[in-house]
Parts: C-alpha cells; sequence; structure tokens
C-alpha cells in the first residue's frame, strides 16, 4: 500500500493503556539517529580536522552534489551579496528590511550590561560581558532555504558587538538562493561559505585554510549538523541542539479546523522528521481537523514531506481537560507551543517548558518564523526544559571582576587562610595570609 493511502496522522487518547509509550515513541528524534549517522559524522570531522579545505571541499562535492575543485568556489564575496540584495523585488526587499527590523528592534531589548558594585571598605565586585570574537552562524540549506534563519542568527550576533560572523549555507546541486545572500548583505555577515552538514560544522570548529576558526557555532540544522555540533562542543562553543522543527497546538475546540491544519503542516513541510501535534479535549474537533487536514494536505507544494512528517511523528491528541493538556505541554517541552484559546494569559503561569509560545488563536506560529521579532532558532526534542531561545546572550560571555582594597584584601584573607588550610592548600593561605594587616 502507498504512504498516501495509509492513515495520514496517529489519533491518541489519553486514556488508553498505551499512550505514554506511544507518545515516547513518537518524541524520540534520537531515535532518528542511529551509529550509521554518528560514524559519518566522526569521519567527517577527523577528516577536516587533519585535511582543512581538500576535505571539505570533497564532502561537499559528494554529500551537496556538486564538482567544485578549490574552497575558492565555494566562498561568496561581499559584492554577491549585495548584487543579491540589490536585485530583489522591492516588495522582497521591503520585507526582509520590515523583519530584519523587528528582529533587531526586539533583540536590542536582550542586551545585558556589565554592572559592579563597591563595598563597604572600598572593595569592588563585579561582571564584564564580552561580546565573542568570531562566531559561526550555520544556515540550514538540505531540503529548504532559509533567508529567516540567515537574519534569526546574524542580527543577535551583531546586537551583542561580535567582532566577526562567519556563515555557512549548503546549496545542494550549486543552487543559490538569492534571499539568502541578500539576507547575509543585510545582516552584515563578514564570510559566507556555501557548505553544509558536518564538514561545514568541522571547518568553522577547528578552522581550514580558508575557513577562519570561530569561537562558538550556533544554528539549526538537520541531524549530521546536530551530531556534528555536539562533537566539537568544548573544541567550540554551541548554542544548543536545534533540531527538526515542531509544533504543538492546544486547541479548545473554537478555532477553525482549516487554521489549525495548516499550521500543523506549517511545521510538518519542513522536514519528513518535523513534528506536529495537536491536544483538544474535543473529539468531535480533532475529527474536523483531521478531515481539513486530509482535504488540505493535497493542495501543499511540500505534500510528500509534510505527510511523511505526520505520519512518522504527527498525532492529534484527545485529553480530558486542560489541566491535563498542560501536563502534556510540560511534558513534551515543544519547540513552538500555540495555544489556540480564548484566554491564553490564563494559561501562561503554568506553562514551564516551551520555545516559544504563541498567544491566542490569532498568533499563527509561521509569524514568529519570519517577522514577529523574537528569535525562530529554538530548542527542539525537549530541551526547551534547560535552554532558550537563540539571543544576544549566546554571542557574549562574562568575566568577574574583583578588585580588593588593603582593608579588603585584608579581611578576605583571613576567611582565604582558614578554607585554604583545611583544604591542605598551604601556598593558598600564605598567598591570601601575606595581604592581613595585623
Ligand atoms: N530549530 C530551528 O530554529 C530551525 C530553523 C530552520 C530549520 N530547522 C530545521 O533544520 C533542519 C534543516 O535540515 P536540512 O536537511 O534541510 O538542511 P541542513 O543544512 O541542516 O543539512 C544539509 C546538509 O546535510 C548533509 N547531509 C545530508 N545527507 C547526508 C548524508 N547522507 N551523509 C552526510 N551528510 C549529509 C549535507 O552536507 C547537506 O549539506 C530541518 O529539520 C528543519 O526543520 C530548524
Ligand atoms: N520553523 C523554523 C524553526 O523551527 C524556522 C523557519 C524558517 N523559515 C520557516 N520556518
Ligand atoms: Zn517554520
Amino acid at each position: 500500500m502507498s504512504d498516501k493511502f495509509a492513515a495520514t496522522i496517529a489519533r491518541l487518547s489519553t486514556v488508553d493503556g498505551t499512550f505514554h509509550q506511544h507518545l515516547d515513541a513518537l518524541l524520540d528524534w534520537e531515535g532518528v539517529s542511529d551509529k550509521a549517522v554518528q560514524a559519518r559524522v566522526e569521519e567527517i570531522l577527523a577528516d577536516v580536522k587533519q585535511r582543512g579545505d581538500s576535505a571539505v571541499v570533497e564532502a561537499t562535492n559528494r554529500f551537496d552534489r556538486l564538482s567544485v575543485e578549490s574552497m575558492e568556489q565555494l566562498r561568496l564575496t561581499p559584492e554577491q551579496l549585495k548584487k543579491a540584495f540589490d536585485g530583489l523585488s522591492t516588495e522582497q526587499r521591503d520585507a526582509l528590511s520590515a523583519a530584519a527590523e523587528r528582529i533587531k528592534r526586539y533583540h536590542e531589548r536582550q542586551k545585558p550590561s556589565s554592572w559592579q558594585y563597591e563595598e563597604a571598605d572600598g572593595t569592588v565586585l563585579g561582571q564584564k560581558v564580552t561580546p565573542l570574537d568570531r562566531a559561526g552562524i550555520y544556515v540550514p540549506g538540505g531540503k529548504a532555504s532559509y533567508p529567516s534563519s540567515v537574519l534569526m542568527n546574524a542580527i543577535p550576533a551583531h546586537v551583542a558587538g561580535v567582532r566577526e560572523i562567519v556563515m555557512v549555507v549548503p546549496t545542494p546541486d550549486g543552487v543559490l538562493n538569492d534571499l539568502v545572500l541578500a539576507a547575509a548583505h543585510l545582516a552584515g555577515v563578514d564570510y559566507v561559505f556555501t557548505i553544509g552538514g558536518a564538514q561545514a560544522v568541522a571547518a568553522l570548529a577547528y578552522g581550514t585554510e580558508s575557513v577562519p576558526r570561530v569561537d562558538k557555532i550556533v544554528g539549526p540544522g538537520n541531524i549530521y549538523v546536530a551530531t556534528a555540533k555536539r562533537a566539537v562542543f568544548g573544541q567550540v562553543g554551541i548554542d544548543m541542539i536545534a533540531g527538526p522543527s515542531e509544533i504543538m497546538v492546544v486547541s479548545d475546540g473554537q478555532t477553525d479546523p482549516d487554521w489549525l491544519a495548516m499550521d500543523l503542516f506549517s511545521q510538518a513541510e519542513h522536514d519528513e522528521d518535523a513534528q506536529a501535534i495537536l491536544v483538544s479535549w474535543n473529539a468531535a474537533h480533532l475529527d474536523d481537523v483531521e478531515a481539513s487536514i486530509e482535504r488540505l494536505l493535497p493542495t501543499l507544494e511540500r505534500e510528500n514531506i509534510a505527510r511523511a512528517s505526520l505520519q512518522r511523528r504527527g498525532a492529534l491528541v484527545l485529553c480530558q481537560d486542560q489541566a491535563e493538556a498542560i501536563a502534556l505541554i510540560n511534558r513534551i517541552a515543544p519547540e513552538h507551543l500555540e495555544l489556540s484559546v480564548d484566554t491564553p494569559s490564563g494559561w501562561l503561569e503554568d506553562i514551564r517548558h516551551a520555545g516559544a509560545i504563541f498567544m491566542g488563536r490569532h498568533t499563527s506560529e509561521a509569524l514568529g518564523d519570519y517577522c514577529a521579532g523574537p528569535n525562530h532558532v529554538l530548542p527542539t526534542s525537549g530541551t526547551a526544559r534547560f535552554s532558550s531561545p537563540l539571543g544576544v546572550y549566546d554571542f557574549q560571555k562574562r568575566s568577574s571582576i574583583i578588585h580588593c582594597s588593603p582593608e579588603g584584601a585584608s579581611e578576605l584573607g583571613k576567611i582565604a587562610s582558614v578554607l585554604a588550610r583545611g583544604e591542605s592548600l598551604t601556598a593558598h593561605a600564605r598567598s591570601a595570609e601575606y595581604r592581613i594587616n595585623n
């Protein structure tokens, strides 16, 4: 039987004995990765570390179906980026600029400042915030092109004050996307290399003859990118593991089923591994949404991807009530949560884990993907339990400041001396004791 005739999306009910088992299986994206992916990524990383540019060129030719001879052919010049920007239609240029402006305005609010305070004896303590010297931004490009991700990665880096931004973006079959190039120009990216996957992560992490080594790699990507980022962490910083897109919608049964079906498709169309889940306590409403899904799915340009995603990882979940819906939200910790209910603000306090929360029937997740202002690079696969949206803070680090007055050093010296001797670290103790005024 072809996929077209199989059930498009699973129907689950929280009262079923197998519900939790079924949900766990649906949520398990790491299950999509396997030993073969891990082995391939390790091989690519080691090769790029050892052979630099030549390894990157070979891997790019192999995985993106190119036939270039050198890294020079995989680098875009500032002139190419500007030309792409100048060549956009007015409508596209205005939309890109409006999105960039809104993203910038939102992220300006995240800018932390250095701070310090003085104690009574004149000792000064504080924290100094410093931007990264060089950030690497990964812009996905395998199954779709993401000019919006260029803005979402590069603008917070700029707001943070990063000195140099190196962007990588794969161009399978050599197809360049003008909006991606234009966005890189608009967002002030310093270097662009048309490379992707584990080889791009390796080039950024280790540096090659052509690709400058960066201090931190940010941005979403597929399983090869995620596996490579995890492997190079420590050598460089990473933001988070942002994998296939996810949406969880909770509906009170009053939202147009066609709207909800399209909201689910909006993330399902990213990737066969993307995840779209709708939860409601109204069974008839779930039937209506399922009917909308069946009717609207064939109208999508990316029907095959969306259908595969819904079949593999989608679900319409019948729950008992609002309290159970909230428990499911906190368990799933979705990347995107749409609260398609009358008074979403009443839910907010109880929601503990979600990358971004879209409040009310009119706030479709797609608005957040492009132009609302908050970042669309968000923790996926339940990692919203401990990670946050990409932000200005990801492009900065903090140093502690300690400036003791003579009196302060003397008082602290007495405490430090006792504790150091307790640890049998006598050089520490004597160093502190030299500063004690008797
Ligand atoms: N969380 C977010 O903020 C966010 C934003 C945009 C996109 N996304 C997600 O990012 C993902 C992007 O994935 P993508 O595949 O479209 O692009 P991608 O750029 O992440 O991956 C493409 C690269 O993967 C490598 N690759 C593909 N098959 C390979 C193989 N068999 N062996 C070795 N390497 C291989 C190739 O080098 C290719 O260049 C999607 O899942 C999408 O949902 C997430
Ligand atoms: N939904 C993606 C993040 O999961 C971001 C995106 C970019 N373009 C469209 N959508
Ligand atoms: Zn999206």
